[in-house]
């Protein structure tokens, strides 16, 4: 696992947008399409900025959520909502809003996440898992990425590629995640942390090596990143 620790927020958008634009090219020259993960939170403003600096053809781009929120997409906790307001609605990057795999509306969250394992599934290479060429992901200052959060039930969860959670500690209550199976099963995973409040957990899980949700994601036969910058960083050797 490599640990890469950056001056500061701007370098960790630098250094996450080189990343992607590496493991976007490489992918699309070896299966002509390029299959990526996002989460929500801070990562949104990362690449509302970091994507319009990248060279890619991004009509070969496919994106899922990693986690989302059932709210309605209008609703400023939308995970696709900020998204959409920040990346597509602004013209920022030529993506197009049907180029996101969103996230059924109006149905149950065990509905939602069942339709959403289907559309992995229809879209993205099995192996026996699907393996997404990137996840991207976020860590809150509590260690839960996605949404999987500490002590809950779902961090065991192995039968389900997307799991419901209706009960997260983190509002709102209601979502749908990527269990830990489809992370690992990933290509690339890297996590863009930034913010001396996040400095602790960073300890935690890189020194202390606690086992909280963010610890747990080891692709199996992929890379993991982490790129954070000197304030998250600030408790590492
Ligand atoms: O609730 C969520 O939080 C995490 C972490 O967010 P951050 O703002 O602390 O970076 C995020 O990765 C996840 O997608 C989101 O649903």
């Amino acid at each position: 696992m490599g640990v890469t620790v950056v001056e500061n927020k701007n370098e960790v958008i630098v250094a996450l947008s080189k990343l992607i634009e590496a493991t976007a090219t490489e992918s699309i020259e070896r299966n002509g399409l390029f299959n990526i993960g996002v989460s929500g939170g801070s990562l949104v403003s990362f690449l509302a900025t970091g994507l319009t600096k990248i060279s890619t053809d991004f009509s070969k781009w496919k994106i899922f959520f990693c986690d989302e929120r059932l709210v309605p997409v209008a609703d400023p906790d939308s995970t696709f909502g900020v998204y959409k307001k920040q990346l597509i609605d602004t013209e920022a990057v030529s993506l197009k809003e049907d180029q996101f795999v969103t996230v059924k509306q109006g149905v149950s969250a065990a509905e939602a996440a069942e339709e959403y394992a289907a559309k992995i599934k229809k879209y993205i290479p099995l192996s026996p898992l699907p393996r997404f060429d990137l996840l991207l992901l976020g860590m809150g200052p509590d260690g839960h990425t996605c949404s999987l959060f500490p002590g809950h039930a779902l961090l065991n969860e192995t039968a389900k590629w997307v799991a419901p959670i209706t009960d997260s500690p983190k509002p709102p209550p209601s979502r749908i995640t990527l269990t830990f199976p489809v992370i690992n099963a990933a290509r690339v995973c890297a996590f863009a942390v930034s913010g001396k409040e996040k400095a602790e957990m960073i300890k935690r899980i890189h020194v202390d090596k606690e086992d909280l949700p963010a610890t747990r994601v080891q692709p199996t036969s992929g890379n993991l990143q982490w790129i954070v910058d000197k304030d998250a960083g600030a408790l590492l050797n």
